[in-house]
């Protein structure tokens, strides 16, 4: 299996700078979410660990090798899907399915006729008379069954209904019980794409905001609810993602741990402690470009 490694990683495109001195290690046989506002970097993120950009300096290493000339052999490594699938009017979805089976060493048709048919495509439907969501399931059939050790997806539920998305992490989640990978997903579906994650990379203007294994950021984003000056008191000085007010009460979302102190301290204003849910708390870490306040 193979993990991707990025150190110092600037892309620049004359004066441009998308992405600023990242330096990440992306495990391999977990799955990656990659967040962050739109603008943020996160398909050219994608796009450089598939080898389609390379970086300006610094360097991307996919199973401990340098990608291109004397490393990794992307086509066989490395597969990217877009949620934005040019269709070719002239193909079918069988054509592009046999088109890329040819590129990928490790390609399953039994999984790519499987998706295809809980997505209720047919094999001989012209790309170009599929609607947005059809033609994003065809992406994801192509990235599933072609079973690349980095498969990396860029807004591969575009478009998706929800039927189309559980279809999608269902046989994302069952394929990778057989067959691990290291997945990258970058997306701005949190609520709906967010409990596949392991690990969660935030982005934001080029550069590295957050990088955690979920279970970590879980225990970060907790919700204070009492009487407003009460609350005031318990959270003075922690980082607060979101704050509402309603009459005498307040609610505040603080991120970090809070200290044995803080917990007494709240037990004693007699205030209320709730952890809050990962695609919230990713939420507003995202909302929030410059990090926790
Ligand atoms: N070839 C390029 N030349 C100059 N700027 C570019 C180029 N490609 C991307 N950018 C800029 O780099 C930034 C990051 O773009 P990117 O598409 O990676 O963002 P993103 O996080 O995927 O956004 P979204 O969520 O909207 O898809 C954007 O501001 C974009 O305009």
């Amino acid at each position: 299996m193979s993990g991707v490694e990025l150190d110092g990683v600037t892309l620049r495109d004359q004066d441009a700078t998308i992405l600023d001195r990242i330096s990440l290690r992306l495990e391999s046989g977990r799955v990656h979410g990659v967040l962050g506002p739109s603008g943020a970097g996160k398909s050219s993120l994608l796009s450089l660990i598939a080898g389609f950009s390379p970086a300006t300096c610094g360097t991307v290493r996919v199973g401990g090798r340098p990608l291109g000339v004397g490393g990794v052999i992307i086509t066989e490594q490395v597969g990217l899907v877009r949620g934005h699938l040019v269709p070719d009017p002239a193909s079918r979805v069988e054509d592009t399915l046999a088109f890329t089976a040819s590129l990928r060493s490790h390609w399953c048709d039994q999984v790519a006729l499987r998706l295809l048919d809980r997505f209720r495509i047919p094999l001989g439907a012209p790309l170009s008379r599929l609607s947005q969501g059809e033609l994003s399931a065809v992406g994801t059939v192509l990235g599933l069954a072609a079973r690349t050790p980095v498969t990396l997806l860029d807004e591969c539920c575009t478009g998706m209904d929800a039927r189309m998305r559980d279809v999608f992490l269902d046989e994302l989640l069952a394929d990778l019980m057989v067959y691990p990978r290291t997945v990258v997903i970058a997306t701005q579906l949190i609520q709906e794409v967010g409990p596949l994650f392991d690990d969660v990379v935030v982005l934001d203007r080029g550069r590295v905001l957050l990088h955690e294994r979920v279970g970590d950021l879980q225990s970060h984003g907790t919700c204070v609810t009492g009487a407003v000056e009460q609350v005031d008191d318990l959270v003075r000085g922690l980082p607060q993602l979101d704050e509402r007010e309603l009459g005498p009460a307040k609610s505040v979302v603080v991120y970090g741990p809070l200290s044995e102190e803080r917990l007494a301290l709240a037990r004693e204003l007699g205030l209320d402690l709730s952890p809050i849910g990962l695609p919230e708390l990713m939420a507003h870490l995202v909302e929030d470009t410059h990090g926790p306040r």
